[in-house]
């Protein structure tokens, strides 16, 4: 055996292995053979591991080079200005840099690290529909919570399949729905409310946060929502790990020696298991409907009536196993998707935005009551020409429509986007813009501003790519590129004088003069509505309307949730009127932060029936 051995190795490897050391022991041959290889295994390892290091080292040599290029302040230290930006002066930071050099500037905040941000509306435009990646610590929050995910994944070759499929869905289905959310759900609201409202007032931000989300909730689950005991268990569930999942994100290795990484494990454990048992309870109710709308349907054949509205929520097919693994078919990688991870990540974005459209909204209409009075008109004109009671004819209530916009305006989801290259995302990339990131949750936490973290740079076929920009501008491959939206929105060059003021007749133009949009001041806004010479401007049309981000990655809900939101406080406000509790009334008034921006106080409110 051993000979015959020695004989195919000297057969195999003449070259190395001479007639004398083929007489040897095949063993010492053997050992030979094998530090031979493994040195060779070596050194390739260091040629590879060199090779890396050197087109990494070229890489920033480029980033560094092309950098240069771009105007900005100058790095007061070889750690760039990381040091000197913190939670609170990010936003004025970059507004000072915008003043000194232009519309766009960089930011060193580390030797590796390069921030630019960018402020002109159009190069934005333009750099938006290129840029297609997102800051991995958008991802990894959404995938540590929830699970894989192909909707809330970083980058954009993940999840361009899925969001084409849930804008159609969205769009289609469920702007249907929207249009006619019933009085039930306002109902269902309004009865919690009163009961916090016995002591006098309500805490403006948990009526929003609440409304947010029992309006998402029966929107993607149905009618069962409204009847699920554990709701409250689940809002609670949302709210708590929506403050810590930025955090844990942000640690580069998952920090699974920590213990409250673990609590927070538990806390997404149970969020899955509660998303599990309304999925459940969707199927039960809707076979039970699908039975009832079978006998409903025989019955009522012969008259022509409409199957019941909770019928027809469940035959509509919008409960989530329906919506999200029936209808994606063939769009769906089940390898990507974890169960529920999509609806969980949808309730969680969701709610937490809306929470913040509708605390704005709920503020500007107590602090403007001239508004509501006549948006409540709007809406008892509308509901006139309704051909069913529960449509609420939205389309028609423009002044309201307006209100939604402007107020999304003045308090945009987050201070920023972001978009980045995936590839080129270096070393502490991760770690130092995430902790930066972490501090301005925390700081928009504080602020009651509400905060979406989007990050993202060219797809696939340009991620080894600069960016170049139709003015010549190019940002460089490596850099993380944001857009102040914050800045952009009370901009004046973009909105007028009063940017940064409540003026939501900024998106209505009077039907004469349509192209005057930003310029419709207060005085002009007198003529009455009900006389129909205002005509709504798609805000779209203004290139520094941000705040459901614009280009490839932009929010897929944007038409669904203004629709909603809108349909939902035109059922409110026709039964409700919502003000200041009487004490407050002479000085709660918006105030302005360093950047002019409004901040609303943070206030209790009052729902005063118009019934009553
Ligand atoms: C007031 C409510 C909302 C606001 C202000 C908002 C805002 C945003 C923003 C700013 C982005 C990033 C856009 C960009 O980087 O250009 C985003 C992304 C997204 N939004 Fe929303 N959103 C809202 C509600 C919703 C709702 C209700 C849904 C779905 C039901 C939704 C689905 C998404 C998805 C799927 C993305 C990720 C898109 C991607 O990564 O490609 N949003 N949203």
């Amino acid at each position: 055996m051993e000979s015959s051995l020695t004989t195919l190795l000297c057969a195999l490897f003449p070259a190395r292995f001479s007639f004398d050391a083929c007489e040897e022991s095949p063993r010492i041959m053997l050992r030979d053979l094998a530090a031979r290889e493994f040195n060779a295994f070596l050194w390739i390892s260091l040629i590879a591991i060199t090779a890396l290091l050197i087109s990494e080292v070229f890489k920033l040599l480029r980033l560094w080079r092309k950098g240069k290029w771009i105007p900005g302040p100058p790095c007061p230290s070889f750690h760039g200005h990381g040091s000197l930006i913190s939670r609170e002066n990010l936003t004025d930071v970059l507004s000072e840099s915008h003043e000194n050099y232009g519309s766009v500037v960089k930011l060193w905040l580390g030797p590796t690290q390069l921030l630019v941000s960018i402020k002109d509306p159009n190069l934005i435009k333009e750099m938006l529909f290129k840029a297609a990646d997102k800051l991995p610590l958008t991802g990894r929050a959404f995938r540590l919570a929830f699970g894989r995910s192909s909707l809330f994944a970083s980058s954009f070759d993940k999840v361009q399949k899925r969001r084409e499929a849930l804008m159609t869905n969205l769009s289609e289905r469920l702007l249907v729905r929207a249009n006619v959310i019933p009085g039930k759900v306002v109902e269902c609201i309004m009865e919690r409310i009163q009961k916090s409202m016995a002591k006098g007032s309500v805490d403006c931000r948990m009526v929003s946060q609440h409304m947010a989300f029992t309006i998402l909730g029966t929107t993607l689950f149905g009618d069962p929502f409204l009847a699920w005991s554990k709701a409250s268990v689940y809002e609670e569930l949302l709210m708590m790990i929506a403050k810590d999942a930025c955090f844990w994100a942000s640690y580069n290795v998952t920090p699974f020696w920590k213990r409250g990484f673990w609590k927070y494990q538990q806390l997404c454990t149970k969020l899955k298991r509660l998303t599990q048992d309304i999925i459940q309870q969707c199927r039960r109710s809707c076979k039970i409907f699908h039975c009832m709308d079978d006998d409903h349907c025989n019955e009522t054949a012969g008259t022509g009536k409409n199957a019941s509205y909770g019928a027809s929520y469940c035959s509509d097919g919008v409960i989530p196993e329906n919506f999200f693994f029936h209808e994606f078919k063939g769009h769906m990688n089940e390898r990507e998707d974890e169960p529920s991870s999509n609806i969980m990540g949808m309730m969680f974005h969701g709610c937490l935005t809306t929470t913040g459209l509708i605390n704005n909204i709920l503020m500007r209409l107590v602090t403007h009551p001239e508004i509501q009075d006549k948006i409540y008109t709007e809406i008892t004109l509308a509901q006139k020409d309704s051909m069913t009671p529960v449509e609420q004819n939205v389309d028609k209530m423009l002044l309201l429509l307006a209100t939604v916009y402007e107020s999304a305006r003045l308090l945009p989801a987050g201070p920023l986007l972001q978009r980045c290259s995936l590839d080129h995302v270096y070393g502490g990339m991760g770690s130092i813009v995430g902790e930066k990131i972490t501090h301005l949750i925390e700081y928009c936490t504080n602020q009651s501003l509400p905060l979406i973290l989007v990050c993202a740079s060219g797809g696939a076929h340009m991620q080894e790519e600069n960016l170049n920009l139709e003015t010549g501008a190019t940002i460089p491959a490596g850099a993380l590129l944001v857009v102040p939206v914050q800045l952009l929105q009370k901009d004046g060059s973009s909105w007028g004088s009063d940017a940064g003021e409540f003026n939501p007749y900024r998106f209505l133009s009077k039907t004469r003069k349509r192209s005057n949009l930003v310029n419709t001041s207060f005085s002009e806004q007198t003529t009455d509505l009900e006389e129909g010479t205002f005509v709504l401007n798609d805000p779209n049309e203004n290139a520094a309307f941000l705040p459901f981000g614009s280009g490839i990655r932009s929010c897929v809900g944007q038409k669904f949730v203004i629709q909603v939101v809108a349909t939902f406080f035109a059922s409110l406000l026709k039964h409700y009127e919502i003000k200041l509790p009487a004490q407050a009334q002479s000085n709660e008034k918006p105030k302005k932060n360093n950047c002019g921006f409004q901040l609303l106080p943070s206030t209790e409110i009052v729902f005063l029936s118009r019934s009553s």
